[in-house]
């Protein structure tokens, strides 16, 4: 029997840093050891494979990556998962390694229990479940806004679903982890970290190990390589959704999201306030896109997670290709779209 190819499942929350820590690993890869990389995004850009695939690396080859980018990977197992699995592994080439960078909004467990499926269990196993924490983003209390009503309710009856929608999910990743990596740990001090990793501690199965890191920089041996075979240990991972539900499909009522394209912007600071300002006005989650900044010849990378907004040019914008801005935008439900999309486009020029 042919050993089984490994694979890493990357989880955590919108924005943590998993593709950061995806890039990590791709370039300080061993040289030769090629990687098949899945992406799941909530939204329809692509960014993030765009990010991917402009990093040049010889690990992880333009074509060796796919996404899937029609709703969250734990609702599309069956329709999308299992068929992109099955895809790689018809092909004549072989990978040593397969990593999948799940969305931040997705419930780790359906993905986890995917790989028991007879079409795909004989050939690949779970090598580990990393989990992507925002050191920053704990320590500003974003997952809980408001702990003391949380906390309250929870006293009153312990078996329903208390917690908020970005608590409970970020429980769900911690429970389904074989590793967490604390990330952005330079964005905060070392008292608030250790506060931090206490927290975490908390929710964590015993010996699951917690590595601090920043700009997703941890040692790759460690990383790949952990042996793990998770989706035989599936009944330690419990699900806060799944428990409520009785497994039925998970929905992502909670969150929104939606793209918008501008074809023509004032001018980069103008557009980096305007994105910070609509952020804190409409409690905007996420946003990410490339924006064409007038006058030059790159695109604008622009990242925001919270309140932090971003921005680097990424790379010389191709001949023939569209000069836009490009945004997706995701928040908690309801989003005010109509307000939010006016709000961006005040960093349109205003006409003649
Ligand atoms: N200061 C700081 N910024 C970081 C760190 N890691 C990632 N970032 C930034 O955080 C933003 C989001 O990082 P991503 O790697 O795209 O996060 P993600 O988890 O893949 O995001 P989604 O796929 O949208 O959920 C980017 O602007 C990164 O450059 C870090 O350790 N420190």
């Amino acid at each position: 029997m042919t050993a089984k190819i490994p694979t890493t499942v990357i989880t955590g929350f919108l924005g943590a840093g998993k593709t950061t820590l995806v890039r990590h690993m791709l370039a300080h890869a061993p040289k030769g050891k090629r990687i098949a990389l899945i992406i799941n995004e909530f939204g329809d850009l692509g960014v993030d494979k765009d990010i991917l695939a402009g990093c040049g690396d010889e690990t992880c080859r333009e074509e060796d990556m796919v996404e899937l980018s029609n709703g969250c990977i734990c609702c599309t197992v069956a329709d999308e998962f299992i068929p992109t699995m099955q895809a790689l592994l018809a092909r004549d080439e072989k990978f040593d390694h397969i990593v999948i960078e799940t969305s931040g909004l997705a419930l780790p467990q359906p993905l986890i229990r995917a790989f028991n499926w007879p079409e795909i269990k004989a050939q690949v196993t779970i090598d580990g479940v990393v989990t992507v924490a925002d050191a920053a983003a704990l320590a500003e209390g974003r997952f809980a806004s408001d702990e003391a009503a949380v906390d309250a309710q929870r006293r009153q009856d312990e078996m329903l679903d208390h917690e908020t929608p970005l608590g409970e999910l970020f429980e769900d990743q911690l429970s389904a982890a074989d590793m967490i990596i604390i990330n952005k740990t330079d964005l905060v001090d070392p008292a608030m970290l250790e506060k931090v990793e206490q927290n975490i501690r908390a929710e964590l199965r015993p010996g699951v190990g917690i590595v601090r890191a920043a700009n997703g920089h941890v040692d790759i041996a460690a990383l790949l390589g952990m042996g793990m075979s998770s989706e035989d240990d599936i009944a330690n991972r419990p699900s806060h959704h799944e428990l409520e539900h009785g497994g039925e499909t998970h929905e992502h009522d909670d969150f929104d999201s939606f793209s918008l394209t501008l074809d023509a912007i004032k001018g980069k600071d103008d557009l980096l306030a305007t994105i910070e300002d609509t952020i804190k006005a409409h409690d905007v989650l996420r946003l990410k896109g490339f924006a064409a900044i007038p006058g030059a010849a790159a695109r604008l990378a622009i990242q925001a997670v919270g309140p932090r907004v971003t921005a680097y040019f990424d790379r010389p914008w191709k001949p023939g290709e569209a000069k836009v801005t490009s945004l997706v935008v995701i928040g908690e439900s309801p989003l005010d779209r109509d307000a939010i999309v006016e709000s961006l486009r005040r960093s349109e020029p205003v006409p003649a």
